[in-house]
C-alpha cells in the first residue's frame, strides 16, 4: 500500500496508510481494538473497497486501477478470505461451500484437480469428516466446524494469500489453539502468505511479524 487514503461513504471513519508491505510467504498478525479499522484495512487489501487516493498492489497489480470485474477476478484467484462471521451459504452443504470460490477462479480450479476430492481432503485435514461436510446444510454444522469449512473454502486451489478477519473469536482458548494449528499447517503446506487481524494479542506468538494497526494507519473519525 502506498499513500492510501480511504473514507467510508458518509465520512464518519477513514484510514490513511503511507506505506505497508507484506512479503510473500509471511505470516502477519495485525492487532487492533474493536472498531479501530481492522476490517476496513482488510477490505482495502482485498479490493472489496478502493481508496479515494493511493495504490493497493497485489503481486504488482494496482487494485484501484482495475475494472470492478477484473478486481473481482483478481481477488478470487489471489486471495482466500476467512470472514469474521464465516459467511457460509447456510442452505448449501459444507462441500458446496468449499468448492464455491473455484467457480470464479479458473486458475485455482485447475490447480486442485478434482474439486470434490480436494474439498474432502481439505475438510478431513481440518477435522471435519466427509459425512458431515457432504451431508446437510452448512448451518447445521457446529460453529467450530463452520469455521473449519470457512478455512477449507479459503484454502482450496492454493491462493497465494490468505486473509483472516478475527477467525477465532467464536472459540474458547483451547479450540483457538487447535484452529490456529490447523490454519498454520494448511497455510504452511500451501506456501501462502497469511494476514490475520485480531484484537487478541495472545494469538500473536507464532506469527513472523506482529503489527499494531495504529503503527501503520492513521484513523480519521468525524466529530459527532
Ligand atoms: N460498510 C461500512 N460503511 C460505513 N462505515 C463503515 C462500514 N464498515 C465499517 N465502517 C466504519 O468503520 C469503523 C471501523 O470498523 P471496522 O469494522 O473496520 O473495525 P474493526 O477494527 O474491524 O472492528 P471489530 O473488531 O469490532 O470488527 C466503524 O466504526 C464504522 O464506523
Amino acid at each position: 500500500m502506498h499513500d492510501v487514503d480511504f473514507t467510508w461513504p458518509g465520512g464518519a471513519f477513514g484510514l490513511a496508510i503511507d506505506q505497508f508491505h507484506v512479503e510473500q510467504g509471511e505470516k502477519l498478525f495485525l492487532l487492533g481494538a474493536s472498531g479501530s479499522g481492522k476490517s476496513t484495512l482488510l477490505s482495502l487489501i482485498c479490493g472489496i473497497v478502493t481508496p479515494q487516493r493511493g495504490k493497493v498492489l497485489i503481486a504488482g497489480r494496482d487494485l484501484a486501477a482495475e475494472s470492478g470485474a477484473s478486481r473481482d477476478r483478481l481477488r478470487a484467484e489471489s486471495i482466500g478470505i476467512i470472514f469474521q462471521m464465516f459467511n457460509l451459504l447456510p442452505y448449501a452443504s459444507g462441500l458446496d461451500n468449499i468448492i464455491l470460490p473455484l467457480r470464479f477462479a479458473p486458475g485455482r480450479r485447475r490447480r486442485c484437480g478434482d474439486a470434490r476430492t480436494e474439498a474432502l481432503r481439505l475438510s478431513e485435514a481440518l477435522g471435519v469428516p466427509a459425512e458431515l461436510v457432504s451431508g446437510g446444510p452448512a448451518a447445521t454444522l457446529s460453529v467450530g466446524q463452520q469455521q473449519r469449512v470457512a478455512v477449507a473454502r479459503a484454502m482450496i486451489g492454493r491462493p497465494p494469500i490468505i486473509v483472516a478477519d478475527e477467525p477465532t473469536s467464536a472459540l474458547d482458548a483451547s479450540a483457538q489453539e487447535d484452529f490456529l494449528n490447523l490454519l498454520f499447517e494448511q497455510v504452511g503446506s500451501a506456501g501462502a502468505t497469511l494476514i490475520m487481524v485480531s484484537h487478541d494479542d495472545r494469538l500473536a506468538g507464532r506469527f513472523d511479524r506482529v503489527v499494531p494497526l495504529k503503527d501503520i494507519a492513521r484513523v480519521r473519525r468525524a466529530a459527532p
